[in-house]
């Protein structure tokens, strides 16, 4: 063991504040913790007297009020980031062989003396790093690691770690380090948020989170190997590091669900962090919220690549021909549009390779040009010889005119639309008639998993946002549309709050204006027309994670990407137009793959986009699950796949994994039962969960809601829904159906399994499936 040392908990004090042990590390630390808190109280004030300061004032030039604004943004981002770090502000200290001595927080605090000493280095600081990576044997020159307990401002205890002693069965213990914090974190119940790991953050894992490589960095490792917690800190380290630019392109975080994006959403923000945009894949498409799930067989279908050229032939279809001649009225005479005339015409803006949207002015040109060519030809020949008598000229004219003619924009529209992504693949994907048309090749089966049928409840499903992503592009419909159509209303609202001013101005009795008595306030002194404007809209949203939401066409500076091996190939499209720099995290597990549109390989789904240019770091360790449950679970992961090797769980279970076996219509009551206790345990303090076949899920959840009290806390999921989430307990219900109800059931099963950080129990009524032999 690496050698520590527990200081006792501090002793109650009395009224003066002196502990009994005036000497002890505990007092020492104290004294440092009081400076460091004081000099945070200063900070505070002043930047809050900032705020207040900047948010009195008002008026000045636009670029003013634009400082001004981003001023108020940065105060309130300053305290924010102290009102995160109040709690164990000060955790780590390290004692350097040359007597150096180095104190290390939650963020980076200076002291208010004439020298700026350093009070307290941020995690993130390249001075800090030994914290995380030194062990006896590569101790990096420190002596002494301090671990700093603390509550409310009172350092409760600390604990030191000797790294200079040359510990033999420290070396051979590996790179566990803080090891006492860290099972203490580790044993900790669970609240249903994730909590930051600052204090305990493993070498194998600060590798990652300070990784430099400006590619894609994939982080595969099997279930409860931190890589959660490593993208959301690598997060907060990149924003440190590269503040400057990061803080302008944002860093954008996607994982499976909203609850996982609750489950994780605190991490960050408790880090001091804000900025940063949580969104599923279902929701990056901005105006879009996905309300729907497609059924298996429908989200690997429209996860596949085949929808690429799928959707560029629906596109194409809305570039059709007239099936017989189609005549307008100009000019009181008759224009006949026909056949030939929008072929050549499509042909025309179809060779341009532009987008449809962009190449649609290119076939009106066309079309126009030939159907002025006929109105000249009727009006203006030569009764005598049939000569043209108009000039290029005159036939550029009625070109023109035709431009603002609604008729025949009307006629000619019909032909070449305008489209929007949404209102396409909302009528395609409602017409099996147009799906057959372009599905060449296709099943009857793909075809109809396709069609939102008359029998579904319509709305956008998470798999259909990708494809409206690509429709988008396909389309050149861009968000730039919608600004527009902003910008013009925002210019509109001007002027109406001008005109607004006017009428006020000129209301006003005349002889008042020209005497301009200073007494008397006009319009025009109390406001002008931009902050009138301003006053009847909604302030634009200042965040960078807020704007870049709203825009599909948006450039992050970093993504990174959790529980990746689910994003379907179309998904993965999406994401990769958001980073063109490539710079990315991508995190997950091949192993847990559930989705039948996801990957089971990283090298097919990045090197399309980036060839070889990806680097893997692979987590070995497990902290949530107990080495006893782990087994059963790696004999799971033998049959999906007998080369992997489970991740060593880190900790043992005080109880081992049981099974209960009851009838078929026992199995909801068994597993609520199971769930609050059985009667033979108490269940204490943390959250449980019930992981059920999706058929199930209905009457057990209706269960636990009939028992009220204890199993009220109890939540029922799928295992779709527990994906990336842990609980202190889980019952896992009928594993046989688990397996049955997807074509990659075994990698469900083996998800289900790996979310207890304690207790674990399987109730079935069906033979267990072979992988679970052990647990009969
Ligand atoms: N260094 C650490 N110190 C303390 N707790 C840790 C550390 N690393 C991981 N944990 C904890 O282990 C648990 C599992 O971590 P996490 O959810 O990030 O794993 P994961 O690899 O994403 O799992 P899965 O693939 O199953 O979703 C979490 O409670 C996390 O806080």
């Amino acid at each position: 063991m690496t050698r520590t040392r527990e200081t006792a908990p501090l002793p109650d004090r009395d009224d003066t504040g002196r502990d009994d042990e005036s000497d002890s590390p505990i007092s020492a630390e104290q004294s440092h913790l009081d400076v460091i808190y004081a000099r945070l109280d200063r900070m505070r004030r002043s930047t809050s007297t900032r705020l207040q300061t900047a948010l009195r004032e008002s008026g000045g030039t636009p670029q003013a009020r634009s400082e001004r604004e981003s001023y108020e943004r940065m105060y309130h981002d300053d305290l924010t980031k102290y009102d995160a770090a109040e709690h164990n502000l000060y955790f780590g200290r390290l004692d350097l062989s040359d007597g150096e001595t180095r104190t290390i927080g939650r963020i980076g605090i200076l002291d208010d003396d004439e020298n700026d000493s350093t009070l307290l280095l941020d995690w993130r600081a390249p001075l800090s790093r030994p914290f995380y990576l030194a062990t006896p044997a590569a101790p990096d020159s420190v002596a002494v690691r301090r671990h700093i307990r603390t509550r409310n401002r009172r350092v409760t205890a600390v604990n030191d770690e000797r790294l200079d002693a040359g510990d033999i069965d420290a070396v051979s213990r590996g790179d566990v380090v803080n090891e006492a914090a860290l099972i203490g974190a580790l044993n900790a119940a669970r609240t249903g948020e994730m909590v930051d790991i600052v204090e305990t953050i493993q070498r194998e894992q600060d590798l990652i989170i300070r990784s430099t490589h400006r590619g894609v960095t994939v982080v595969q490792g099997g279930p409860g190997t931190g890589k959660t917690a490593v993208a959301l800190h690598r997060a907060a380290y990149l924003l440190y590091t590269h503040r400057d630019t990061l803080s302008r392109s944002g860093v954008l975080i996607i994982g499976p669900n909203d609850d996982f994006l609750r489950y994780i959403g605190q991490v960050l923000p408790s880090l001091g962090e804000t900025g940063v945009l949580l969104s599923t894949v279902g929701a990056l498409y901005p105006g879009v919220v996905a309300t729907r799930v497609d059924d298996r067989t429908g989200a690997a279908v429209k996860g596949d690549l085949r929808m690429i050229q799928v959707l560029k032939n629906a596109v194409r279809e809305t570039q059709s021909l007239p099936s017989e001649t189609v005549t307008v009225r100009f000019d009181g005479y008759p224009l006949e549009i026909d056949r030939d005339l929008v072929r050549r015409a499509r042909g025309r803006a179809r060779s341009s390779r532009r987008a449809h949207n962009q190449a649609r002015p290119l076939f009106l040109r066309a079309a126009l040009d030939e159907l002025a060519q006929q109105h000249a030809r009727r009006i203006g020949s030569s009764t005598i010889d049939g000569s043209q008598l108009l000039s290029a000229g005159d036939v550029a004219d009625i070109r023109d005119e035709m431009e603002s003619d609604a008729e025949i924009l009307t006629a000619l529209a019909r032909f070449w639309p305008q489209l929007t992504p949404d209102r396409l693949l909302h009528d395609f994907l409602s017409d099996t008639g147009r799906i057959r048309a372009v599905t060449r090749g296709w099943t009857a089966t793909d075809r109809e998993a396709l069609h939102r049928g008359a029998g579904s409840r319509g709305g956008v499903t998470e798999s259909d946002v990708p494809l409206l992503d690509e429709l988008a592009e396909i389309i050149g419909y861009d968000t730039a549309d919608d600004e527009r159509s902003e910008q013009a209303r925002w210019r509109k609202q001007l002027a109406d709050a001008q005109d607004a001013l006017d009428i006020l101005t000129g209301s006003a009795p005349q002889d008042l204006e020209d005497e301009l008595d200073p007494e008397i306030l006009m319009a025009y002194d109390l406001i002008d027309a931009e902050q009138l404007a301003a006053r009847q809209t909604q302030r634009h949203s200042q965040t960078t994670a807020e704007r870049a939401h709203g825009d599909r066409t948006w450039a992050f500076g970093h993504v990174i990407v959790d529980e990746a091996q689910e994003i379907s190939a179309m998904g993965w499209r999406m994401i990769m137009r958001r980073i063109p720099n490539r710079w990315m995290t991508i995190i997950g597990d091949t192993a847990q793959t559930g989705d039948p549109a996801g990957t089971t390989s990283w090298g097919s789904v990045l090197e399309p986009y980036v060839a070889r240019r990806w680097q893997q770091h692979d987590l070995t360790v497990n902290y949530r699950t107990p080495a006893e449950i782990m087994s059963v679970a790696a004999d799971v992961l033998a049959q999906i796949d007998p080369d992997r090797s489970a991740p060593t769980s880190i900790r043992h279970s005080e109880v081992p994994p049981r099974a209960v076996r009851v009838s078929g219509d026992g199995l909801a009551d068994a597993a609520v039962s199971a769930a609050t206790g059985d009667g033979q345990e108490a269940v204490d303090d943390g959250v449980t969960a019930i992981i059920a076949p999706d058929a199930d899920v209905a009457a057990i959840t209706a269960r636990a809601t009939e028992t009220g009290g204890a199993a009220a806390g109890v939540r029922v999921l799928t295992v779709t829904q527990c994906k990336g989430l842990e609980f202190d307990r889980t019952v896992v219900v009928e594993p046989a159906s688990i397996v049955e109800q997807s074509p990659r059931g075994l990698n469900d099963l083996y998800v289900a399994l790996t979310r207890a950080t304690q207790r674990l129990t399987v109730v079935h009524s069906a033979d267990l499936p072979n992988a679970l032999a052990a647990l009969g």
